[in-house]
């Protein structure tokens, strides 16, 4: 097996000049860094990410932290200021990360940094590229690097390329604001495997796909551009055993007892000095919490440890002011010369003092506005083999999704924040080590390294299944042999569909009429020695009549039902009187009225309705249920049900495209047939052609056809080759 590339914004050691402009190297802080560091050791390979910054470092001195981080096979991808400035500090941690916590109002007036978000994840990716070995696994991590699976994807085209999102993927409605969304997707879709901390953000991410690049999603995967992504819920752990074990030490035991030796419970907040970690609103409600209960004055205390972060960015020089001011006013409010009722501590700690904090406390209190997962809730948990302790975890943190057995707030509701503040002081033993047993059962059941062990194991099966190579396009050397063979045939036939074949989709049929560049390319072809082209669609005739009728095609409209030969007239097979059609209309007309967007096409036999216009997943939906719907009252109908590319239709059964095959023919003159089209009403054309003709398919959907092209602008290359000398 290969080897496992980790690759992430930060290495899990900073590298900073100490005094004199000596090497300094020491312990991260942040989720994904500390999270990560155990699977690290244990998996080996390599952990590609910014070393910190390198500023004041001599050459030398640099020299000598790459040989010291590589001793711990760490490879550094050192950034510039300016970098530092514009794709950390900028574009990564003043727009994506406050969008992506549903801060929008956080966004400056002008987006920028883009370009440099972009050139600093070209950068990551040719680092990884440098290491890269056959047989690799790729795991990159969180939104800072979500261009580079796409990036790597062109580099690598065959290596095994996972992504996991540290924070919580926002809902469409908040991840479309981003001018760069579809971008951002689009590089996102170049792994094998996308993986998240909740399904929700699997839903939302989905969604996005669906919605903004048009991706066909389902439950756990999508497809896009002939590839197949994979999609994930992996809950991250911590190293619970790890967490457990410090806590039992005796150093850790007798801090915690220093701690508690004052005798007035504790509560505790442990973050990251963030605005989503909810830290403003956890201090109004502790507030609230001594007005309220003014028993509680003297008898209890409030530990707050803020680890500072992101020190160059307004929002967060902004919250440390303002975090300052709260702390000060409830001193100034509630103090007592014998009595503080918070410790502020604005600092990192060592984990021997995190833990002993843990181990001391009387309740943790876990309560940011957003979260993808939260560590620190689940280190509490693991920190107290005593059985004992209180989680007040908020509902919006993605751990929330796990420990139902915390007691749960929403942190915007202040005042009930604090009464479950109250509960958590006041709640009796047996129900506190009830909720702790089943907590821990949780954490220690599922840490970080099985987390690790099923991302990977997951990445390594998508390359098994070899699942992306199923709808590609055919190799561009099958291709052309194929197109040359067509070339040479003496007559040739070719079958053509007309939406998602020769024009993109557009929202409503009537505006996807054909562009001058394809009646010209329609027109050549016609005129090509030997050949003639049939346009074979699901169309009303009249469209057809109205864009083609002046050019010498054949043209076959509503499936095969209306045809009209090269300089002939429209005819049309004969169909029994349809009973059914005036109730499915009535039915279609109540869909359409309930599903803004949608529209009815009627035809001559058959009846469509669209909803490419409408919402997405809502007009799926609704397509799903009229399906049902005119099933059962269809049964007895001579009639079929044909679910299409965002529309759906009921035709007599009988006429269908491969219809056009037979008069395509009809001159018996061994005419060489090509046919193309992109949704199922073209399988039956392509199931009736005979043996020996080349079947086109357009786009990633599964088809009978031997031979695929990706898109609209593929097909036309594939016809305008026809016209190149034999
Ligand atoms: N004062 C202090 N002293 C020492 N250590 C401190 C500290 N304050 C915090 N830490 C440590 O920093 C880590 C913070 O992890 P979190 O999960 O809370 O959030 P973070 O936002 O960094 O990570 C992102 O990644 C993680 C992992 O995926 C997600 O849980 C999270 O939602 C996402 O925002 C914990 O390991 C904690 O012990
Ligand atoms: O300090 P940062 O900016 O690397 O952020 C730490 C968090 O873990 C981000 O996921």
């Amino acid at each position: 097996m290969g080897r496992l590339l980790i690759v992430s914004n930060r290495l899990p050691v900073t590298v900073k000049a100490g005094r004199g402009g000596a090497v300094e190297i020491q312990l991260s802080t942040g989720g994904l860094a500390t999270g990560m560091k155990g699977p690290h050791e244990r998996l080996g390979g390599l952990w590609i990410g910014w070393p910190g910054d390198l500023e004041g470092l001599s050459a030398a001195a640099r020299d000598e932290a790459d040989a010291r981080l590589a001793e711990h096979r760490l490879v550094p991808v050192p950034l510039s200021a300016d970098e530092i400035a514009r794709y950390y500090e900028g574009y990564s941690n003043a727009i994506l990360w406050p969008l992506f916590h549903y801060s929008a109002a956080r966004l400056p007036p002008e987006v920028s940094g883009f370009d440099v978000y972009e050139r600093v994840n070209a950068r990551f990716a040719g680092a990884v590229a440098d290491q890269w070995r056959e047989g690799d696994l790729v795991w990159i991590h969180d939104y800072q690097l979500m261009l580079v699976p796409a990036m790597l994807r062109e580099r690598l085209p065959g290596a095994r390329i996972g992504f996991f999102l540290h924070i919580p993927f926002p809902s469409s409605e908040i991840f479309r604001l981003l001018p760069q969304r579809e971008r951002l997707l689009e590089g996102l879709l170049g792994a094998d495997l996308l993986g998240f901390h909740t399904s929700t953000f699997v839903r939302h991410f989905a969604s996005s796909a669906l919605r903004l690049v048009g991706a066909t999603t389902e439950v756990d995967r999508v497809r896009w551009r002939g590839r197949e992504v994979r999609l994930g819920v992996f809950p991250m752990g911590i190293d619970a055993a790890h967490f457990d074990a410090l806590a039992r030490s005796p150093e850790v035991e007798e801090r915690a007892r220093a701690h508690r030796a004052e005798g007035t419970p504790i509560l505790l907040g442990i973050d990251r000095l963030d605005y989503t970690k909810g830290i403003q609103r956890r201090l109004l409600a502790y507030e609230a919490l001594l007005r309220a209960h003014p028993e509680l004055r003297k008898k209890v205390r409030l530990v707050q440890v803020a680890v500072p972060s992101r020190e160059n960015v307004e929002a967060y020089r902004e919250l440390r002011d303002e975090v300052d001011a709260l702390v000060g006013r409830i001193h100034g409010e509630y103090a007592t010369p014998g009595w503080s009722p918070i410790h502020y501590l604005y600092r990192g700690l060592a984990p021997p003092d995190l833990v002993a904090l843990y181990r001391a406390a009387d309740a943790v209190l876990v309560t940011p506005l957003r979260d993808g997962m939260n560590l620190v809730a689940k280190e509490f948990v693991a920190a107290r083999p005593d059985g004992d302790g209180v989680l007040v975890l908020s509902e919006f943190a993605g751990a929330a999704a796990e420990l139902a057995e915390a007691l749960l707030v929403n942190p915007y509701d202040v005042e009930h924040t604090a009464e479950v503040f109250h509960r958590a002081l006041t709640l009796p033993e047996d129900e506190r080590r009830t909720r702790m047993a089943l907590l821990r059962e949780r954490v220690l059941g599922h840490d970080v390294h099985g987390w690790a062990r099923a991302f990977v194991a997951a990445l390594e099966q998508v390359e098994a299944a070899g699942g992306r190579v199923e709808t590609a396009p055919s190799p561009p050397a099958v291709l052309r042999a194929a197109l040359a063979r067509a070339r040479a045939a003496p007559r040739l036939g070719l079958l053509l569909d007309y939406d998602g074949t020769l024009v993109p989709f557009a929202p409503t049929p009537d505006l996807a009429a054909p562009d001058p560049a394809l009646l010209e390319l329609l027109r050549a072809l016609a005129a090509r020695p030997g050949t003639q082209v049939h346009l074979v669609s699901g169309r009303r005739r009249e469209s057809l009549q109205r864009w083609f009728g002046a050019l010498p095609l054949g043209l076959h409209a509503e499936h095969g039902l209306w045809a009209r030969p090269r300089g002939g007239t429209w005819q049309a097979v004969p169909i029994p009187e349809a009973r059914w059609r005036a109730p499915v209309l009535g039915i279609l007309r109540g869909f359409t009225d309930r599903t803004p967007g949608s529209i009815i096409e009627e035809k001559t036999a058959g009846l469509a309705w669209h909803y490419r216009s409408a919402d997405p997943e809502y007009g799926a939906a609704q397509a799903k249920e009229l399906s049902l719907h005119l099933t059962e009252l269809l049964r007895e109908e001579p009639v079929e049900i044909l679910p299409g590319d965002r529309v759906l239709e009921v035709r007599p059964r009988g006429v269908d495209k491969g219809r056009a095959v037979g008069l395509a023919l009809g001159a018996g003159d061994g005419s060489l047939l090509v046919a193309m089209g992109d949704d199922r009403t073209d399988e039956d054309l392509f199931a009736a052609l005979p043996e020996g003709s080349l079947a086109i398919h357009v786009g990633p959907a599964p088809s009978r056809a031997a031979l695929r092209v990706a898109d609209v602008r593929a097909a036309r290359a594939a016809l305008a080759d026809l016209l190149s000398p034999a």
